[in-house]
């Protein structure tokens, strides 16, 4: 079994008559918390949606658990165990915070076909998914949809969850509960890449980091190296930790 859960090789994306990514190499180690850093515009977005196939690579190579999965749809790359949460969390406002998660769960047609061992699981990482069970989803606060959209693509077993920016707009309160959830999915086997743009958030969450510009990784290492090394995130984000 590889170490590297996911790999990306030379990857290239298109966008239209726009060449985004330029041959982005990144690895995700199994078991572990990946951060993807980087200025606005470095790629981030994209590179998360040609993981998922949302985007076409051009050219080079995802694999997944060893497997090819480049040219796979994205529902075929959901279903090797994959989860995905954009930006926008992709809830649906007007339904409950109990029908958003029956739909998610593939299988289920009723909350009685979701697994309650892990229904409960969820609950106990997200104390306001099971509070607003019964509320239109677009009644929640920001940080409660965040916990909604992540709840979401947690509700069946999953290897690899990848999640765009998950504190943001969020309070620090809120942030601190999320970093703890995180940290609890972790330590159950979930591997994790997060988009952040919250430094602190990713100094304290993250095992391995990969930082973006222009479309390329241009610095890959441990999050503890990088947070110990000021010069270094400055040249890299323009900012210290
Ligand atoms: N649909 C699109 N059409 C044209 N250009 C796009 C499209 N989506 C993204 N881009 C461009 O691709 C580049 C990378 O965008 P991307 O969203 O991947 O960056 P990012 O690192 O996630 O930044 P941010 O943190 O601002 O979301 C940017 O220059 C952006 O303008």
């Amino acid at each position: 079994m590889s170490e590297n859960l996911l790999e990306l090789s030379g990857v290239h994306t298109h966008i239209a008559a726009y060449h985004i990514l330029h041959g982005v190499d990144l690895v995700v180690p199994r078991g572990q918390l990946t951060m993807l850093l980087g200025r606005n515009g470095a790629g981030k977005t994209t590179t998360l949606r040609t993981i998922m196939g949302l985007w076409r690579a051009s050219q080079g190579r995802v694999t997944f658990g060893g497997q090819d999965i480049t040219q796979l749809a994205t529902p075929q790359i959901a279903g090797l165990g994959v989860a995905y949460v954009p930006e926008n969390m992709g809830i649906f406002a007007d339904l409950t915070v109990k029908e958003n998660m029956v739909l998610a769960a593939r299988g289920a047609r009723n909350v009685a076909q979701i697994d309650s061992a892990r229904l409960q699981w969820i609950f106990s990482l997200f104390p306001a998914v099971e509070k607003f069970w019964n509320h239109p989803a677009g009644k929640l606060s920001g940080g409660q949809k965040q916990m909604l959209a992540v709840s979401r693509a947690i509700v069946e077993p999953r290897e690899l969850l990848i999640i765009d920016e998950p504190s943001k707009g969020l309070a620090p309160a809120i942030i601190n509960n999320m970093i703890d959830a995180f940290a609890q999915l972790k330590s159950q086997g979930v591997t994790i890449l997060l988009v952040e743009q919250n430094i602190n958030f990713a100094k304290r969450l993250g095992d391995t980091v990969a930082v973006m510009d222009n479309g390329v990784v241009v610095h890959a290492g441990s999050m503890k190296a990088l947070a110990d090394d000021e010069e270094l995130q400055q040249s890299l984000l323009g900012l210290a930790l």
